[in-house]
């Protein structure tokens, strides 16, 4: 097996250029020379960066290497489309292990290829470096089209809380893989295998402090066991919510975990429609919106029976998973929402605080890095 220490660091750039897509009209010096060079088309640039670490945001014997790559994309793009953007550009940084197969960062990169595809993003640069944990660092940069940006501080007592895309399946996909390590259940559901081999590394602590409230269970529970080898059924990508009645499947959890699909048209629709504040949902509903109440110098209520959508995954999962790039925006009242938005709360007067049907959450609200969960 070809491994990147057989190609070495040139010989890797170019394996993985050649997969990527490069050059835009908006790109006058591609990738290649000491910088890129990019047109700012409005004259103004929304960047922002995320970095994903083996172990804590995704494990090779959990994702195939093509899912790592539209995941990698997908998170990042997501920040962009929640400031009421565009993503246009990204640099993709790499430290990966020399032992790794060439195979393998081929596959990641036809996954970022895949996820840019959908938007007419390219890849302006990038770096690699030898280390032992797969690390990915992307940033990512936008255009708002001549917008005014959509920030966290907008929100008003009276606006209407609303989501667009999908809340609490990635948080499923991940209580499934996780208790199919515990319980030793196969946990492939046909994502391919990735040719690096099953080698789990890293930090697992944060694995064991995924947001799963004690009372986990309790609303109308839809995470079923695990079947071995089920077959990937795969679910209608943006905007995903109401409209999806059949019950998902475990498959389709495992999925959303694997390879979110953030409603990348939400954003720019939700700043045209005059949203006064959004974010999106990658630590989980109830710690996000706490960013906005906090910004905004608000009060936000979740109505849970608006919040979960049945058939679908659990209260707690809809409220605290991470991981779906959701989007959350506040919109005045009587502005009517957007196509594929739907009410779930409202804002009040009051101190920087989320409730759920006006009580306080008695729980984690989200994943947090350090310290304990939020
Ligand atoms: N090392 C850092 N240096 C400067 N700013 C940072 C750093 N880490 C995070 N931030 C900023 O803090 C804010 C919150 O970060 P984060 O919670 O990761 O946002 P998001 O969920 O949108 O990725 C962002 O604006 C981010 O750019
Ligand atoms: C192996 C593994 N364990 C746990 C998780 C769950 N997880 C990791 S990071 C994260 C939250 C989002 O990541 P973060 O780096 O905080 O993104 P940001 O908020 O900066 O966009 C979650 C729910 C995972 N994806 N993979
Ligand atoms: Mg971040």
């Amino acid at each position: 097996m070809e491994t990147i220490d057989d190609v070495g660091e040139f010989g890797l750039i170019a394996r993985v250029q050649a997969r990527l897509p490069l050059t835009s009209p908006d790109t006058p010096v591609p990738a290649g020379d000491d910088a890129a060079l990019l047109n700012a088309p409005d004259g103004r640039l929304a960047v922002s960066t995320d970095l994903l670490l083996e172990g804590n945001h995704f494990r090779r014997d959990w994702s195939s290497p093509r899912d790592i790559g539209h995941k990698a994309a997908a998170q990042n793009f997501s920040d962009i489309v929640a400031m009421g953007g565009v993503p246009t550009s990204l640099l993709l940084s790499m430290v990966l292990p020399g032992d790794l197969p060439v195979a393998w960062v081929e596959e990641f990169a036809e996954g970022v290829a895949g996820e840019c595809a959908g938007l007419g993003a390219i890849v302006a640069g990038g770096d690699m470096v030898r280390g032992e944990l797969i690390t990915i660092s992307v940033t990512v940069l936008g255009t708002l089209e001549g917008r005014a940006p959509v920030l966290r501080s907008g929100a008003r007592p009276g606006d209407t809380v609303a989501v667009a895309g999908r809340l609490g399946w990635s948080a499923a996909g991940l209580e499934l893989l996780l208790s199919g390590e515990k319980t030793g259940v196969e946990a492939g559901d046909g994502a391919e295998q990735a040719s690096g081999g099953a080698a789990q590394a890293g930090p697992s602590g944060s694995v064991g402090s995924v947001a799963v409230p004690a009372e986990a269970g309790s609303a109308g529970s839809v995470v079923v066991p695990l079947e071995s080898g089920s077959a990937a059924r795969s679910v209608a990508r943006p905007g995903a919510g109401p409209a999806e009645s059949a019950a998902p499947q475990p498959a389709d959890y495992l999925s959303a975990h694997r390879r979110p699909s953030p409603p990348y048209a939400a954003g720019p629709q939700a700043a045209r429609a005059g949203a006064t504040a959004m974010l999106d949902v990658s630590d989980g509903l109830l710690a996000d919106l706490t960013h906005l109440a906090v910004a905004s110098g608000v009060a936000v209520d979740v109505d849970s029976a608006l919040a979960v959508t049945a058939p679908g995954p659990r209260l707690d999962l809809v409220l605290t998973g991470g991981e779906d790039h959701a989007l959350v925006a506040t919109f005045a009242p009587g502005a009517g929402l957007p196509e594929g938005w739907r009410p779930i709360g409202t804002v009040h007067e009051g101190s920087a605080a989320v409730t759920v049907d006006g009580k306080a959450w008695d729980g984690a609200v989200g994943w947090s890095h350090f310290g304990h969960s939020e």
